[in-house]
Parts: structure tokens; C-alpha cells; sequence
């Protein structure tokens, strides 16, 4: 089957194919965008529509992947799980799947806090005729897999509803530490596929003729697997609050642990978006999600950077500050390009590029972090503007170029590689 091409027998007759539409999930940083532009990079011949979520309002993501695809649309400032409904995504999946637009598949790249189980509801449950859900392809980061895991369990829930793994960031590991996170994998994801790749790069026909699942012969979740997955997690994740934590037990009513649909409480927390409250029609139960523990923060400049004030910032991050964003200007001579900047956990990367003409030179950055004073972060990086660049002495970017890929090594971005 050619990639792209809707899983689903089509009637004879003028009507249009139904377009699968993938979620591209995974933990921050785990480099979904980067597999998504090695997506948009080998798509051939098929039309790919992008739905890029942003978790903080400075879009980053869709600016990365603008340009490179057929169709987009970006939703910025939350994660889409919570951020719209069912008939909202069904709005901006529509727009994509318009016959004029000629889409053959639609990626949904998650933020990197989403709950897929949510998106994966919202698409299953679609009244558009166009729309078909099309898998969910969890991207794990290697290196960062075990700790994220500790701190986050429910990454082990969205492996289990996976249709394709991939185990991201290999290049990072040894073949030994990659054998062993193949096997903890396996277990957690049962008859799943898991795919090891470097840059995201994955033969594209894997996320669009996904190999059937063990014990689920369509090869896909039904809405029905979703409801009963969602009931059993819940009355399990239930059993583990502490009942003076519950909030549905500790006021007057029983606990409904109430699944599906909209229209109830959120109950997460500080999210950068503003917390859940109520008419924020949405409710998962008690099971929370992952950005209910995190917090962005933004920050727009269209004074340059300092190189060293920045570097010293960078390196002195608090442990917390798990991802961070984006592009900086640096006035500096000679250094004028624009970095695009990536730290996940203690990785940090910049990738000098090219300002397209007109662009503005602004440096836009989204931190995003849990337990993180987001007052202090923003009061440090203003204190990294450079009020007179042109005094600056060009050495300070010593600690920058520290941090740029070297063109011979394999941690070079794979549209520097010109492949
Ligand atoms: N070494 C290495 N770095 C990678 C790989 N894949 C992605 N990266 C780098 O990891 C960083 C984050 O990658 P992204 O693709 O932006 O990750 P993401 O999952 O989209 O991030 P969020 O949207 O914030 O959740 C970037 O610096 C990438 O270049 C890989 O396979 N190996």
C-alpha cells in the first residue's frame, strides 16, 4: 500500500478517499519535530498535512516546520488534548482534508506534555466522513527514557496504546544500553513494533502501514478499546491516590471517576495556560497529565542576546528547566546567524542557520519546566540582552560555538547533511 493511502476500501463512485490522520506523540524533546520534517523531507509524492501543537505561545515547533510541508495548521499555547474539543479538531482536520487540498495522510504532532490517549478520542470520535485515525506513534528519547520514566509513569500508558515505537536518539547510546531499552520496551508496548532511529529517521511507510497489533486484528484502537483502557487505567490510578488528595472524595460527592466526553472538571494544575478550572469542558477523571506539573515560560527579545551572559544562564539552569527552545540573535561580529537553540535534560545544541530576508531578528525562546520560578528565569534572561553589541568582544562566543555540532560528527541535524 502506498504511503499515505487510507487503510479504509473506498466506495466507487466520486467519493473522496478517507485520509488517515497519525498522532506523532512522545515526551519533550524526544525529537518529534525532527521526525517530522525527516517525514516531510521523504514524503515523495504524498501530500502531507501537518497539525503542529505548541505547548507555549511563541510557536517554535511551527516555525520549524514551516515551509516544508504541503498543508499546516498550528495551534499554539496548550496542549491540544485540552486546548480544543472533538469538533474543533474536526474544524482544523477538515481544513487539511479538503478535496482541493489533495492530503493523502494528516500528522499530528503532539506537544510533548499532550495526553495521546485524549487525541486519539477526539479523532476516533470525528463526525467528519474524511477523517479516519490513523495510529499513534510514540517517539522515546534513549537517552532520556529511564529518568523521564521515574518521573513519569504514564509514559508507560502511552507506550501501551502505541502502534509504533520509535526509540529515538540512538546515536546517543551503546548497543549494548540500546538492546537492553529494546526489551524494557518490548515488554511495555506487547506485539508493537519498535523502530531504533537516529534524527527521527524512520522509513515513512512504517507510520502509514503499520503492521497489525497482537490480540487487535484491524491493527488500531476502536473507540470501544479507548473507553475500556480509559475505565480499567482510571479505576486502577484511583486506587492509588491517597483519599485527602482525591478532590472528588474529599468534597461531598462520591467519586465518579468519569471518563470520555467533555463538559467536567479538568483539576490539573499549573499549566502556563492557566490551570483547569471549571468550564474548561474537559475531564479525564483523576488521572492527570503530564503538564499538569509544568510551567512555560516565554521570552521575546529584539535586543541581541550576550553570548557569555547567555552561556552562563544556560549553564546554570535549574534542574527543573527540563526543555528549552528556540532562536537567538547575537549581535556579535562574524556570529550574526540565527542559532537555533535545543537543550532537553542536560543536552543543549545550536544550530546556526540562515534569517530569511525581511525576518525580523528576534530571539524567541518557550522554557518550559516544572517547579521553576518563571520570574526569576525571565528577569535572568533580560539581564542577557546586549545593550552594545558592537563592544562585545567576539571571544564571548567561544561557549556558543562550544555547543554547535561539529559538520563531521553524527549529531548533525539531517537537513545539515544534505542528504
Ligand atoms: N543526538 C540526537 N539528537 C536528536 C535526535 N533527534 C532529535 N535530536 C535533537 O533533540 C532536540 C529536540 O528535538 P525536537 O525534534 O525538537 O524534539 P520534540 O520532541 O519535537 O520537542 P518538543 O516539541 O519540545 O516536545 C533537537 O536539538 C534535535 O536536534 C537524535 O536522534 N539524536
Amino acid at each position: 500500500m502506498a504511503l499515505g493511502q487510507s487503510p479504509v476500501p473506498v466506495a466507487e463512485g466520486p467519493v473522496a478517499p478517507q485520509i488517515p490522520v497519525v498522532v506523532l506523540a512522545g515526551f519533550l524533546g524526544s525529537g518529534k519535530t525532527t521526525l517530522l520534517n525527516h517525514l516531510l523531507s521523504r514524503s515523495g509524492g504524498t501530500r502531507i498535512g501537518a497539525v503542529v501543537n505548541d505547548f507555549g505561545a511563541i510557536e517554535i515547533d511551527a516555525m520549524l516546520v514551516a515551509g516544508q510541508v504541503d498543508s499546516m495548521v498550528s495551534l499554539g499555547n496548550g496542549c491540544l488534548c485540552c486546548a480544543v474539543d472533538t469538533s474543533e479538531l474536526d474544524t482544523y482536520l477538515e481544513r487539511l482534508a479538503r478535496p482541493s487540498s489533495h492530503i493523502d495522510v494528516i500528522v499530528i504532532e503532539a506537544s510533548g506534555l499532550a495526553e495521546p490517549q485524549e487525541l486519539i478520542r477526539m479523532i476516533l470520535a470525528s463526525e467528519s466522513d474524511r477523517i479516519v485515525y490513523g495510529g499513534l506513534v510514540e517517539v522515546v528519547d534513549a537517552a532520556e527514557f529511564e529518568d523521564t520514566r521515574a518521573r513519569h509513569p504514564e509514559l508507560d500508558r502511552h507506550l501501551s496504546i502505541a502502534d509504533l515505537v520509535v526509540l529515538n536518539k540512538a546515536d546517543r547510546i551503546g548497543t549494548g544500553r540500546r538492546a537492553e531499552l529494546l526489551g524494557v520496551l518490548g515488554e511495555l508496548a506487547p506485539g508493537t513494533p519498535v523502530v531504533p532511529a537516529s534524527y527521527g529517521r524512520v522509513d515513512p511507510e512504517l507510520l502509514f502501514e503499520r503492521r497489525p497489533r497482537e490480540g487487535v486484528s484491524e491493527g488500531q484502537l476502536s473507540f470501544e478499546d479507548l473507553l475500556r483502557e480509559e475505565v480499567e487505567h482510571e479505576e486502577s490510578e484511583h486506587d492509588e491516590v491517597e483519599h485527602e488528595e482525591c478532590a472528588a472524595c474529599a468534597g461531598e460527592g462520591a467519586c465518579g471517576g468519569e471518563t470520555g466526553g467533555t463538559g467536567g472538571t479538568g483539576g490539573t494544575g499549573p499549566t502556563g495556560e492557566g490551570d483547569d478550572g471549571p468550564g474548561h469542558g474537559h475531564r479525564h477523571g483523576h488521572r492527570s497529565h503530564l503538564h499538569s506539573a509544568y510551567e512555560t515560560v516565554e521570552f521575546t527579545s529584539a535586543e541581541p542576546m550576550h553570548p557569555r551572559r547567555l552561556m552562563e544562564f544556560l549553564d546554570a539552569r535549574p534542574a527543573g528547566l527540563y526543555r528549552i527552545k528556540g532562536f537567538v540573535h547575537f549581535g556579535v561580529e562574524g556570529s550574526r546567524q540565527k542559532f537555533t537553540v535545543h537543550a532537553v535534560g542536560g543536552f543543549l545544541r545550536f544550530y546556526p542557520g540562515e534569517w530569511d530576508s525581511g525576518e525580523e531578528r528576534l530571539t524567541q525562546l518557550v522554557l518550559i519546566g516544572s517547579g521553576i520560578d518563571a520570574p526569576a528565569l525571565r528577569k535572568a534572561l533580560d539581564g542577557c540582552r546586549d545593550t552594545s553589541p558592537e563592544e562585545t568582544d567576539p571571544h564571548a562566543m567561544w561557549g556558543v560555538l562550544r555547543y554547535v555540532p561539529s559538520t563531521a560528527s553524527d549529531e548533525e541535524p539531517e537537513e545539515a547533511e544534505g542528504e
